[in-house]
């Protein structure tokens, strides 16, 4: 593990491998993080855990050395509702990025077009207890009432509690895409219990999204993450349309097992063997919610 003389943690390899898969033209990358830096983007003072810095040049760098031309970059916990580091990083991008922030629910209308201009394009919704101390159904449905027109929320979730948040992801009416298909135990298989309880949300109305991210966080016996080729392949060929890729560089709280970028990417064509599954996992289904304007 690595740690600085102040405790921020390291959790991304600094010289990943390249990958032998080549995304399609276009690809965007649609989970990842940038954190700091903490000079000029002080992290949260109930961030749970202090990372080094991760700023754009390194994100924009391993896009480029991945093969992406894109990133959606997600607000990380650490820095709260706070999204200046998001938007700088989106301002630096020339285009080529676009944004998921984290809101405080009383956020005003004019606060959420100000986001809209720079480039966010949903709210998350963290419910993991590790990562944050408070998460108010009632406030989250209001605020998912007054979102500009196209955006959509993101929801972050442990399986266990699927069931339980059913009748709030129900109430929400824009459109949602759910962060690494709410963390099924992907040992039990493709049909295994989470993943059918994860199938009831997505037929349940034809506007849930997920990420098909992270056999670094969900396989616990590591790569070449055969479990979750397993288990996951199957989802992506029956929602070819509404599933996205990314890599959650800088893999928040990974310092243990620090996920190799290289052969995250060459996992793509085991989930998504065609040609035209890897465009729509890659390109069409995160061009459609993050650059239709
Ligand atoms: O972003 C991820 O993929 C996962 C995270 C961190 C996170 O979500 C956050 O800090 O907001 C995690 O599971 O520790």
């Amino acid at each position: 593990m690595s740690v600085d003389s102040e405790g921020r943690i390291r959790s991304w390899t600094l010289d990943p491998p390249r990958p032998r898969y080549r995304p399609p033209e276009g690809a965007v990358d649609a989970h990842c993080h940038v954190f700091g830096p903490a000079d000029r983007f002080p992290f949260s003072a109930k961030a749970k855990y202090l990372p080094q810095d991760a700023g754009p040049d390194m994100l924009f760098g391993l896009r480029d050395r991945l093969g992406f031309a894109r990133n959606v970059i997600v607000q990380a916990s650490c820095h709260g509702t706070d999204n200046a580091a998001t938007l700088d990083a989106i301002a630096q991008s020339d285009g080529r990025a676009r944004g998921v922030a984290v809101v405080d629910p009383g956020i005003s209308e004019e606060e959420l077009h100000a986001l809209h201009a720079g480039g966010i394009r949903g709210i998350r919704f963290n419910f993991l207890k590790r990562l944050v101390d408070d998460a108010p159904k009632d406030r989250f449905l209001e605020v998912a009432t007054r979102l500009p027109a196209g955006w959509h929320v993101v929801v972050y979730f442990e399986a266990d509690i699927l069931e339980e948040l059913r009748p709030f992801l129900d109430a929400i009416r824009v459109p949602l895409v759910i962060d690494h298909m709410g963390r099924p135990d992907v040992t039990q298989g493709p049909d295994g219990p989470d993943m059918r309880a994860f199938r009831r949300l997505l037929e349940s109305r034809d506007d849930v999204h997920f990420k098909a991210t992270c056999p670094d966080r969900l396989d616990a016996a590591g790569p070449p993450w055969d479990a979750f080729a397993e288990a996951v392949a199957p989802l992506v060929a029956d929602y070819p349309d509404r599933c996205l890729w990314g890599t959650d560089w800088p893999h928040p709280n990974m310092q243990d097992a620090i996920p190799d970028d290289g052969a995250l990417v060459d996992m793509i064509p085991r989930i998504a063997p065609t040609e035209e599954a890897q465009r729509k996992l890659l390109v069409d289904n995160p061009m459609r919610l993050y650059w239709a304007d």
